[in-house]
């Protein structure tokens, strides 16, 4: 049942003075019904609602989002609050509404009607919103920016935090380009104050954060970056026969508890995920199609396992995690820190377990280089962030390979001293050292031999597609936010396009030494030829789709193509013909849009492929190409519409029919028809992203409507919305 908010008379005030605890203790128990409060939150909250700016530095869990949501509640008026995720601000608004508080966010995923009724509170001159979650690209938008001032001119802006404070430094491990922008903030609304948060800083990235913010005399809080209730422990992949039947293993033994796994690629957790699911394990791969439902699924305890790439997790508050388990070695002890901080946020024992294999190293070496030149034109940054990333992983790979208590080093990587006595035997190295010792000294034999043999495996187990020096992924790229877009993409796959865009190549597990030591060569002649090009190449060249690509996308099509033939048996399909299809469709939905977006559709109608059987196939062609199937294509089609591709496609007009004569007319059909009815009655076309959302907002606009009603009536109103986005 919704809570009234508790009347805030007696604590209220636009005056600039300091709270007492008892009236915000008050207010704790009411909304939230926590006793009292966590370690500096108390201080933090008073800070701000004096007036005062404040950094605030706490451990994972450790409950930083009540040091802004607390002075929402304890003055009139709106706490802005800024946010990396999209994901995040949902969860935390959707929690904050079930407690009865007045709590919005604002992003391109919401209706207009949703984002209008919002603007409308905002402009009101009394908003009843108190908490207003953004994006950082939004913040940077003039129209929104020109709406924060008049809010403020109102006197209704009371505090701006930002969440997640560390993105805005390049120093720290997840920098997001858009976050720079809010440093704007302090000149357009000099004295409102702000409060950073994060969980990660290292001395320079505190100092970076608060330069960057314009800080003034603010109050740095910091507490300490222990987390008492994890136990650390690495496991060795070289020294163990099968590392998927290992943690299969561990996660049996410890129960059905809940866990995360965290991959380098999402290929890695798609085939972990099947295996754990083999062996009876609940869980799933958090792919992107399956994204929300899997979320809600894993936040509900519906499945106890979630298989994700670091993407995941930032700001989940799922309380009782008992397991993180990092399957490849994370980039630095920064992220480490991060993702293993959210086990246990209940401060009950849980286990941080990390699989460290030698070839994965070398791989996240190689991705790290690469990507220093990616995010960096001038040579003098793109040097430092490379020195400073392989330093940063240096520090991971002597948590893994060096001896001494775990945790030792986890605190002074981040400028902690601390007793090894403080661990009280709560991680491997301190609880069985004489066993890690051994395994410390097996790793380096097979570390040794497999050097002397010159069978280095770099990169072997890599499935990821690396064509002609172009990456291929599944989500937007952030090379896309320094765009024109006004609207936030946070809520991409987040901070992992350094591993994503790199991990890949195409080496297969039978490639010899000698073709991989050329492929190496290839890519890094590639590499600095690239380095030198990229300077000349402008913004919208290099979203162009040449023909190049289109080309390599449509022989990736054809292979497989063939790989599915090779997987299903007979395949009556023209191959040729139908890669071309294929390619073609993805490059009339987003040839206009640009690469990133071609690349997504291309991605995901390749894993489509991937797990297709042979009538899914056959009927996702049929339905687009008039049997029999001929290579006569029109090769460059202006792209349309998607929803009236499909919608208004002759061949739908069939399905419609055969569907509707399914169990009454089926003699009269072919058995592949018969095939075609039966699946098209099992199987709607599989929407593109842009589709799914267009259709969405259709819906969402058009209640009345139905999702089978033709949508001419709308096609005016759905070629806008593409044109948007
Ligand atoms: N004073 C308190 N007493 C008890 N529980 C609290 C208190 N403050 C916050 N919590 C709870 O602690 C959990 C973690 O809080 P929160 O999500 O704010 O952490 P965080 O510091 O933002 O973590 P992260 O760095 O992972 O985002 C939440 O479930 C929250 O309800
Ligand atoms: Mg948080």
């Amino acid at each position: 049942m919704k809570k009234s908010p508790l009347p805030l008379q007696n604590i209220c005030g636009n005056e600039k003075k300091i709270i007492g605890k008892e009236a915000l203790v008050k207010l704790l128990r009411w909304h939230f019904g926590f006793s009292d409060f966590r370690g500096k939150q108390l201080e933090a909250i008073q800070a701000v609602l004096s007036g005062r700016d404040c950094f605030c530095l706490m451990p994972t869990g450790g409950g930083k989002s009540m040091c802004y949501q607390i002075p929402a509640l304890a003055k009139p008026g709106i706490v802005l609050v800024v946010s990396p995720l999209i994901a995040l601000m949902e969860n935390q608004v959707m929690a904050l509404k079930e407690k009865g508080i007045a709590a919005e966010f604002l992003s391109s995923t919401q209706t207009s009607h949703v984002k209008n009724k919002i603007h409308e509170d905002l402009d009101s001159g009394k908003p009843s919103t108190r908490l207003l979650y953004v994006t950082p690209e939004l913040i940077a938008t003039p129209g929104f920016t020109s709406k924060l001032t008049r809010i403020h001119a109102r006197g209704s802006l009371k505090l701006i935090a930002i969440d997640e404070a560390h993105c805005i430094s390049t120093w720290g491990h997840d920098f997001r380009p858009s976050y720079r922008k809010l440093s704007s903030m302090r000149s357009c609304l000099p004295d409102v104050p702000i409060l950073a948060l994060t969980a990660t800083a290292v001395p320079k990235v505190q100092k970076d954060v608060i330069d960057s913010l314009c800080l003034q005399d603010p109050l740095v809080l910091k507490s300490s970056f222990n987390r008492p209730n994890i136990y650390y422990e690495v496991r060795y992949k070289d020294l163990l026969d099968d590392a998927y039947a290992d943690l299969s293993f561990v996660l049996k033994s410890s129960g059905d508890v809940c866990a995360i796994i965290y991959c380098l690629e999402r290929t890695t957790c798609d085939v972990l995920s099947a295996h754990l699911s083999k062996n009876g394990i609940s869980c799933a791969g958090l792919n992107n199609k399956l994204r929300s439902s899997v979320l809600d699924d894993w936040m509900s305890s519906k499945i106890q396992v979630v298989v994700a790439t670091v993407a995941f997790g930032m700001g989940i508050d799922r309380k009782d995690v008992r397991i993180v388990c990092h399957f490849n070695v994370p980039k630095s002890m920064e992220a480490f820190y991060q993702e293993s901080g959210r086990a246990g946020r209940d401060q009950l024992p849980c286990r941080s377990l990390l699989y460290y294999g030698v070839d994965d190293r070398k791989k996240m070496e190689f991705i790290l280089r690469s990507a220093a030149s990616k995010q960096s034109e001038s040579s003098s940054s793109q040097d430092r962030l490379s020195k400073k990333s392989i330093s940063d992983f240096n520090q991971m790979v002597e948590y893994c390979e060096g001896s001494g208590c775990r945790r030792k080093k986890i605190l002074e990587s981040f400028g902690e001293q601390m007793s090894a006595s403080l661990c009280k035997k709560s991680c491997d190295a301190c609880k069985h050292p004489n066993l890690v010792a051994k395994y410390l000294e097996e790793l380096l034999t097979v570390c040794t031999s497999h050097q002397r043999n010159g069978s280095s495996r770099i990169f072997i187990s890599s499935s990821t597609d690396m064509t002609h020096g172009e990456q291929f992924s599944e989500f937007w790229n952030h090379d896309d936010e320094g765009g024109t877009s006004e609207e936030d993409i946070s809520d991409s796959d987040d901070g992992t396009e350094i591993v994503r865009s790199l991990a890949g190549s195409k080496l297969s597990r039978k490639s010899g030494v000698k073709d991989k030591i050329e492929f190496l060569q290839h890519a890094e002649e590639n590499y600095y030829r690239n380095k030198n090009s990229d300077k000349q190449v402008n913004k919208l060249d290099k979203n162009a789709i040449s023909e190049t690509m289109r080309e390599s996308s449509r022989q990736r099509f054809l292979n497989a193509l063939k790989e599915a033939q090779q997987r299903l048996g007979t395949l009556s399909i023209e191959f040729e013909a139908s890669a071309v299809f294929f390619e073609n469709q993805c490059y009339k939905k987003y040839g206009k849009s640009g690469k990133s977006f071609y690349y997504s559709q291309v991605a995901s109608t390749l894993r489509w492929i991937k797990m297709a059987n042979s009538c899914e196939l056959t009927d996702r062609l049929l339905s687009v190409i008039p049997a029999p199937l001929e290579n006569t294509l029109p090769k460059e089609e202006p792209p349309k519409e998607p929803s009236l591709l499909l919608q208004n496609h002759p061949m739908k007009a069939t399905d419609v029919e055969l569907h509707s004569n399914v169990g009454t007319e089926t003699t009269m059909c072919s058995p592949l028809q018969t095939q075609k009815a039966s699946l098209s009655a099992r199987l709607p076309a599989i929407p593109s992203f842009s589709e799914f959302v267009n259709r969405k907002k259709t819906k969402n606009n058009n209640p009345g409507m139905s999702e089978n009603q033709s949508p001419h009536s709308s096609k005016k109103s759905s070629e806008k919305r593409m044109r948007l986005q």
